[in-house]
């Protein structure tokens, strides 16, 4: 393992990753603009989520730099091989995918970076999308005894996903995802997110990292990962994670539970202690085996791995650079 606390960039040439804290990390960024504004921040920022703009400035403005690049060289090296192979060459959307736990503040990495990067002059049409929605509506996951697994990869229809993926990288004009509600923790009927030919595609979840399943003959088909350009996870301690997890679930009794529709109306009015033991027995049930089982395997995977400290501060950045 490096060392994390240098004041510069840590790298050797065996190792395929460097390691930036968070000072070294932030002048990487001198000439990037940062286009946003506290009340834009607030804005996009998730329930318990105390992200500010002095943050964005520090990790977010690199970040943003450093992916104009990266989008920027992989468009050059489209075109060049499209003109190699003699085809005419079609505008292909930059993929990014956000993966890590329940309640480690994916949600709001992901819409900071819709919005930086709405406001770069080549790529103004960015679209978000969460791969909640492809989750199997409540009834179907009643069905396959998997209610009590929401999130783990099987609740997931992973083929309608790697599809959608597929088909917005393949440069289709027109494709829509169903939608998630988390207030009534189900899909919902009737209503679609339509996406049309962006020039950058974020897909944003627990398991977007997840490798191909093998299939029945041993041979391995794609997974949604095969079309990222560039991947970030967000990593933090498990235990922070699970305190984020429970303030973040005494919160939203006061709003998400409150709601008539709500999914979790029976737990709006439980008491600061039984709400902390209830929020603390999902955690260990379902989020908690979820995250060492399956997403946490992960992490090696990501492109770039973004690692909390237990105020919610970015604290080390490790970019795989081979
Ligand atoms: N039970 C809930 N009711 C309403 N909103 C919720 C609930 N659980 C999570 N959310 C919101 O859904 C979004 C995604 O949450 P989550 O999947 O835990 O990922 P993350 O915290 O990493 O963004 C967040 O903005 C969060 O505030
Ligand atoms: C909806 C989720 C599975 C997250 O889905 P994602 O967008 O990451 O695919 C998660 O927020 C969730 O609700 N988990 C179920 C356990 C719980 O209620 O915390």
């Amino acid at each position: 393992m490096v060392a994390v606390h240098s004041p510069r960039p840590t790298t050797s040439a065996a190792n395929p990753f460097v390691e930036f804290d968070r000072a070294s990390w932030s002048r990487l960024a001198a000439a990037t603009p940062l286009p946003l504004t506290t009340a834009d921040v607030v804005n996009l920022r998730g329930l318990g989520d105390p992200v500010d703009l002095a943050e964005v400035d520090v990790v977010y403005r690199p970040l943003s730099g450093l992916l104009q690049l990266y989008a920027a060289a992989t468009g050059a090296l489209h075109r060049a091989t499209s003109t190699f192979l003699g085809e005419r060459a079609t505008r292909t959307p930059y993929v990014i995918g956000v993966a890590g736990s329940v309640a480690v503040g994916k949600s709001s990495t992901a819409r900071l970076l819709r919005e930086l990067l709405r406001r770069w002059p080549q790529t103004p049409r960015v679209e978000l999308i969460t791969t909640d929605g492809f989750l199997y509506p409540n009834a179907e996951l009643e069905r396959r005894g998997l209610l009590e697994r929401k999130g783990f990869p099987e609740s997931y229809d992973r083929r309608a996903l790697l599809r959608f993926v597929a088909e917005v990288k393949g440069g289709a004009s027109e494709v829509s995802a169903p939608l998630y509600d988390h207030v009534t923790y189900d899909i919902v009927r009737g209503r679609r997110q339509v996406v049309h030919h962006p020039d950058v595609l974020i897909v944003e979840g627990l398991n977007v990292l997840a490798p191909a399943r093998a299939t029945a003959d041993g041979t391995s088909s794609l997974a949604v990962s095969d079309f990222f350009d560039f991947s970030i996870y967000v990593d933090a301690r498990t235990q922070d994670i699970k305190r984020w997890y429970v303030e973040r679930f005494l919160k939203l009794r006061r709003t998400a539970f409150a709601q008539p529709d709500s999914y979790f109306r029976r737990y709006a009015d439980l008491d600061d202690a039984a709400a902390v033991a209830k929020a603390g027995a999902i955690w260990d049930s379902i989020n908690a085996p979820n995250l060492a089982q399956n997403i946490l395997p992960t992490r090696g995977r990501a492109t770039l791995v973004l690692r909390k400290s237990e105020d919610h501060r970015m604290h080390r950045m490790r970019l795989r650079k081979l």
